[in-house]
């Protein structure tokens, strides 16, 4: 059994103090259940939330340098993050391959970086409309995926976001979700052998507490990457529970 893994990206939001006050907010309110909580928060509040968040949360980044150290102006190494308390970083994410041109490549070496330094990368994968138009998803998704795995070890979460289904909400069926997150568990399987057994899939793209349940029912599907959603302390609530 795989531990489900419900993994909020904030994405450009928040300031350290309010990262503060929704740590604090969450406080007291998290009923134990088997699911692992992880914040994806901007790098400048993850040291206000590593001092405020309640126990047992984990705390990940949303992009990592591929480079060790040295003259890369604005970015942060996976060494930083690890010593301000992170164990995720997300790497890859759609955002990141449209805005700032990460190619699978670019992925593939954040990713080796994290896991150089003991991060649990987070890589995303995902096909944009024009893809699903033409069903061609599953070609798309595991050629992102090969690419963006390069010399990557089994000590990865995978998260298969359909560009479509983000923030628009757009939610892929469960049927969607499983049809991805079962192909990309073979492709693992090839790649790892039996080191896939224990890799976390998530679906991302409009999860909601309506939905998740429903999504991550399947048994490929073992968490969720929310955005919107994970803004709200009562909605983060809600997903927790949902997934008891
Ligand atoms: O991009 C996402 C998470 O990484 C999904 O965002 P939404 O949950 O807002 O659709």
């Amino acid at each position: 059994m795989i531990q489900n893994l419900l993994a909020l990206n904030w994405k450009m939001n928040k300031t350290p103090a309010e990262a503060r006050a929704w740590a604090e907010e969450l406080r007291g309110k998290l009923t134990a259940n088997d699911t692992e909580l992880a914040v994806m928060a901007p790098a400048v509040a993850l040291a206000s939330l590593a001092a405020h968040l309640p126990p047992g949360v984990a705390l990940g980044a949303q992009d990592v340098s591929a480079h060790e150290s040295g003259a890369y102006t604005g970015e942060t190494s996976a060494a930083m993050l690890v010593d301000v308390g992170a164990k995720y970083a997300v790497v890859g994410h759609s955002e990141r391959r449209e805005y700032h041109h990460e190619s699978d490549a670019d992925v593939a070496a954040k990713a080796r970086q994290a896991q150089a330094n003991g991060l649990v990368p987070i890589v995303c994968v995902g096909e944009g409309l024009d893809v699903r138009e033409k069903g061609e998803q599953v070609a798309y998704t595991l050629g992102q995926l090969e690419g963006s795995l390069v010399g990557v070890g089994p000590e990865v979460v995978i998260a298969y976001e359909p560009v479509w289904a983000i923030g628009t909400g757009k939610t892929a069926t469960a049927d969607d979700a499983e049809e991805l997150a079962a192909a990309i568990r073979d492709a693992l399987i090839e790649r790892y052998g039996s080191d896939a057994d224990g890799i976390r899939i998530l679906y991302g793209g409009s999860v909601k507490p309506d939905n998740i349940a429903t999504l991550c029912a399947r048994p490929n599907v073992n968490g969720a990457l929310v955005g919107g959603a994970s803004l709200k302390v009562p909605d983060v609530i809600g997903m927790n529970d949902a997934l008891k």
